[in-house]
């Protein structure tokens, strides 16, 4: 049973304002900045040194003893000390004995060692109850304060009192402590800074191919065949115009992606008339990156704009149209004004910004500020509903931009279309199969199993369904 540090220590709650006393061991670099902040937040603070003399540029007001020493004067052990010399609290297993041990450290790799810190040091010291925290947080962190946005630390534990006592001090310093269950979660906690951008990898590699294709595809046919055709230089497209094809192009496919994954799911449950069977893992991990895409995709539609705003003050741009006015000027003759093109050139930038509009307002409603101000379904309605709103129309935007060469023979070049095109086909295929899931009598079924109705099930003595094969729609309506 824990001693709580009133009944243990009684002199280190000297007043009612006055924190109960926490000790640290380790006079390293967090060891300092967490005394720091408790002292701030009124804790005393007695630091455990291997060298209490010579340890210096610790905060006022702290006590440095041995380990030994200090661990006898509180009940709560903060361990700031690297795993790899941990073998020291060994001889302290006595002293240790039904103390608070508050396991911070974190490892070089993700998965360096078989067990997780904190269970290491169970191991060492098993008299103890073993607390994880703080690991997420930086020692300058904790030292610039409430500005940093990092404020989340996750808590784990098996004892549920000793977890309770460090939640309390995560609380005093204005942190958040974030409850994460048992030791058992430790190893995941101490992975968790260790992780570079999870969510972000496939969207970056998805990015990075998209990217590197239609770049390739976009120099054959606006680079390669034009000089091969008529020996003319068009590299200087290399800086703005082939860009501003790759980025929405890219834009497009990333926002289709986006839905490809909602629509992939509703087609497998469908099948399956059951919502209770895991998805394959790549469309487990596929849905949960549905966030990163979109803002990745979102960042290309940025880079879009603002090269489609430069447009008017190209050197190229001014040239032609200097050229093509003084070409008629001489042959005294004029393009007549075409009020269908003017139609659809006006028509598709209008598609454009409205779909960039909607395409912003769903990047400001992932901002944690703002989703946390709407409820479930008013999100859902943004990043549903209108998530298809702009997906439609930044596809009908790239549709009427093709307007009448689209798909016209004449636009070939070495038998490949145009780059717009290819772009088109996976938005239509997401915007033809929502179109047919919405179908009422599919749209029904649909929401029937996402409510839990199971198609050709059996219940079985111990509870379980059992499915049969069935074939997709064959359910009845
Ligand atoms: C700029 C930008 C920012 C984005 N930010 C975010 C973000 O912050 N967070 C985020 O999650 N996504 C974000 N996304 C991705 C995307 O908008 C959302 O994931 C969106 O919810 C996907 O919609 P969906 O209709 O395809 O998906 P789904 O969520 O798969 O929904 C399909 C339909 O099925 C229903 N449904 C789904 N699963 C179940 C179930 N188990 N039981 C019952 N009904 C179910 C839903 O109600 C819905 O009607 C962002 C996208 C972009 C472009
Ligand atoms: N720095 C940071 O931002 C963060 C650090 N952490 C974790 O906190 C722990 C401490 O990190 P940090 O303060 O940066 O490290 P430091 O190297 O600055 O400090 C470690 C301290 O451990 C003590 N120590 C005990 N035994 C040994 C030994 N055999 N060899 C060397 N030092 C020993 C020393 O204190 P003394 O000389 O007084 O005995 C030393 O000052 C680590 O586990 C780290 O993963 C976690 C999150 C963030
Ligand atoms: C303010 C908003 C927007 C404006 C003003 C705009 C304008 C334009 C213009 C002028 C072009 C023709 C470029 C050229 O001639 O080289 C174009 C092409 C295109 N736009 Fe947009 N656009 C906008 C938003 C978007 C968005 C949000 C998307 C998609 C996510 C998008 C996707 C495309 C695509 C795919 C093309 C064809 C690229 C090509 O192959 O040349 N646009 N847009
Ligand atoms: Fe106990």
């Amino acid at each position: 049973m824990e001693k709580t540090s009133t009944d243990a220590f009684p002199s280190t709650t000297n007043s009612s304002e006055k924190q109960e006393t926490v000790c640290i061991f380790g006079t390293g670099d967090f060891g300092r900045s967490l005394a720091l902040k408790m002292l701030q937040c009124d804790y005393s603070i007695v630091f455990g040194s291997r060298n209490p003399q010579k340890s210096s540029l610790l905060p006022n007001g702290a006590e440095v003893l041995s380990y030994s020493e200090a661990a006898q004067k509180s009940d709560i052990i903060i361990i700031a000390v690297h795993r790899e010399h941990y073998e020291f609290l060994k001889e302290l297993t006595e002293v240790l004995k039904g103390k608070i041990l508050v396991d911070i450290s974190n490892n070089l790799k993700i998965n360096q060692y078989p067990e997780s810190n904190a269970e290491y040091l169970v191991q060492l010291v098993p008299g103890a109850h073993v607390v994880k925290a703080f690991n997420t947080i930086s020692a300058w962190a904790l030292q610039s304060g409430a500005l940093d946005a990092n404020r989340q630390v996750f808590v784990c534990g098996n004892d549920s009192k000793a977890k309770q006592r460090v939640m309390d001090i995560v609380r005093t310093l204005g942190l958040i402590p974030l409850d994460q269950g048992s030791l058992m979660a430790a190893k995941e906690i101490e992975n968790y800074p260790l992780q570079l951008f999870p969510m972000w990898k496939f969207p970056f590699y998805l990015s990075a191919i998209l990217c590197v294709f239609f770049f390739f595809y976009c120099v054959i046919r606006d680079i390669i065949y034009p000089y091969v055709n008529g020996k003319k230089d068009g590299t200087f497209r290399l800086a703005i115009s082939i860009p501003n094809r790759i980025f929405p192009i890219a834009a497009l496919t990333l926002l289709a992606l986006v839905y490809l994954p909602g629509v992939t799911a509703a087609i497998l449950q469908l099948y399956r008339g059951t919502k209770y069977r895991r998805f394959p893992d790549w469309l487990d991990h596929w849905l949960l990156c549905r966030k990163q895409l979109g803002l990745a995709a979102l960042g290309f539609a940025f880079l879009h704009v603002l090269y489609t705003l430069v447009i008017p003050i190209r050197y190229y741009v001014r040239w032609t149209l200097k050229n093509r006015t003084i070409t008629q000027a001489t042959a005294k003759t004029e393009d007549p004004f075409s009020t269908s093109t003017a139609w659809l050139n006006d028509s598709y930038i209008a598609l454009g910004i409205l779909g960039f509009f909607l395409f912003v307002l769903l990047g400001i409603t992932s901002l944690p500020s703002v989703s946390n101000m709407v409820n479930w379904r008013e999100f859902r309605f943004v990043q549903s509903k209108l998530g298809y709103l702009t997906l439609i129309l930044c596809t009908a935007h790239t549709m009427v931009y093709g307007g009448k060469r689209f798909l016209s023979p004449s636009s070939l070049r070495w038998y490949l279309p145009s780059a717009y095109v290819i772009a088109l086909i996976i938005p239509c295929t997401v915007l033809v199969i929502k179109c047919i899931l919405m179908l009422p009598c599919i749209d029904k079924t649909l929401t029937r199993i996402r409510q839990g109705w199971e198609r050709n099930s059996k219940p079985t003595s111990n509870g379980q369904h059992l499915k049969q094969s069935s074939i997709y729609l064959d359910s009845p309506l």
